[in-house]
């Protein structure tokens, strides 16, 4: 007799094992590496969503708080072939339901096959099918979260200051990563982190050499005032962003993103940079892309799709990525994005612009 039920769009309840008992739903998602479940599960890029590891065994070295990427667990719930003892202990302290001994390999084939789709989750002693398909009738699509800023972002302004007199930095949350911050304070960064919808006013106060837009969930339609404040600034400011940035910034300038079938999930996505012929190897979580790019040049593609990988415009001064630079988990191909930006934040100008 199971305890844990996933209700999937499909009509299928999958059965499981409750590893942290609740009921709750959202869109079923996947991602791939063998590690790095500390830095995805506390990554605010997931949530509403319902986190399913496609490698087998999650938990085996433990858990650590210096690995977090926030202050708590994003996703609404975790789904697994097996989670170690240490990561359901850590989860039914968050209150994040998880249900392991799952055939994942076949979920995740099936979301390949039909999509990114919505569920519902029923997990503990009072679990039942029928409660798993009450919550997939009230999940919204992930489209329809309108204040998704709100719920990851910050109220007030936090100020990270760096050592050394580099570039200031204000750092649009939207959902960031610690370690983006961290990657532009251990190079001389001041960065001064406001809400994603933060007036423009408070921003011309700092008088910041760069405006940064972080990473985040949902859909980048979604953040009006982020993308307001990225036509107010332009041209003005330095722009850099990733991820749920890259797509804000596109947005502001002309362009269009769209939500992808499945999205790119994993710590081994090659991206071509168009301009040098160089592949690096990316971490990446993103459901969404850049269907046009607007008046920015696209300068880095997915060798796996095509995708806009990299967006830029010199005579805006803007670099963006839809990667995520910092990795964390993931390799270290693309930390050169880091001074790169903080370049063009010091000499106020991109760096094609300075040669
Ligand atoms: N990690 C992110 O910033 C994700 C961006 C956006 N929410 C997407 O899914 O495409």
């Amino acid at each position: 007799m199971s305890d844990a039920y996933i209700a999937l769009e499909t009509g299928e309840v999958l059965e499981g094992r409750a590893r942290s008992p609740g009921e709750t739903h959202g869109e079923l998602v996947f991602t791939t590496p063998y590690t790095g479940y500390e830095e995805s599960l506390t990554d605010p890029s997931y949530e509403a969503q319902v986190l399913t590891f496609a490698y087998p065994l999650i938990g085996n070295y433990g858990v650590r708080a210096e690995r977090f990427e926030s202050d708590r667990v994003h996703p609404s719930a975790v789904v697994a072939r097996e989670l170690t003892d240490d990561v359901a202990v850590w989860l039914q302290e968050e209150g994040i339901p998880a249900v392991d001994s799952v055939d994942t390999r076949d979920l995740v084939l099936d979301i390949r096959d039909g999509g990114a789709m919505q569920c519902g989750i029923a997990a503990g002693p009072d679990a039942t099918p029928e409660k798993a398909r009450e919550q997939l009738s009230v999940c919204p699509h992930m489209s329809d979260i309108s204040d998704i800023g709100d719920m990851v972002s910050v109220d007030d302004v936090e100020v990270y200051p760096a050592e050394g007199d580099g570039p200031t930095t204000a750092l649009i949350h939207c959902g960031t990563k610690k370690s983006i911050i961290s990657s532009l304070n251990e190079r001389g960064s001041d960065v001064h982190v406001f809400p994603h919808d933060v007036a423009p006013a408070e921003i011309e106060a700092l008088d910041p050499d760069l405006l940064f837009i972080s990473n985040g969930p949902g859909d980048p339609a979604n953040y009006e005032a982020t993308q307001s404040l990225v036509e107010h600034f332009l041209g003005d400011i330095p722009i850099a962003g990733i991820c749920l940035g890259m797509q804000i910034v596109a947005n502001a300038v002309n362009g269009e993103t769209e939500k992808m079938e499945f999205g790119h999930r994993g710590v081994n996505q090659p991206v071509l940079d168009e301009r040098t012929g160089q592949v690096v190897m990316t971490t990446q979580n993103h459901g969404y892309m850049v269907s046009d790019a607007g008046d920015l040049d696209v300068t880095q593609i997915n060798v796996n799709d095509d995708t806009p990988e990299g967006a830029e415009s010199v005579d805006m001064d803007v670099i963006t990525r839809q990667y995520h630079p910092e990795a964390h988990p993931g390799p270290h191909d693309t930390l050169g994005f880091f001074d790169d930006v903080l370049s063009m934040a010091a000499a106020g100008a991109h760096p094609e612009a300075t040669q």
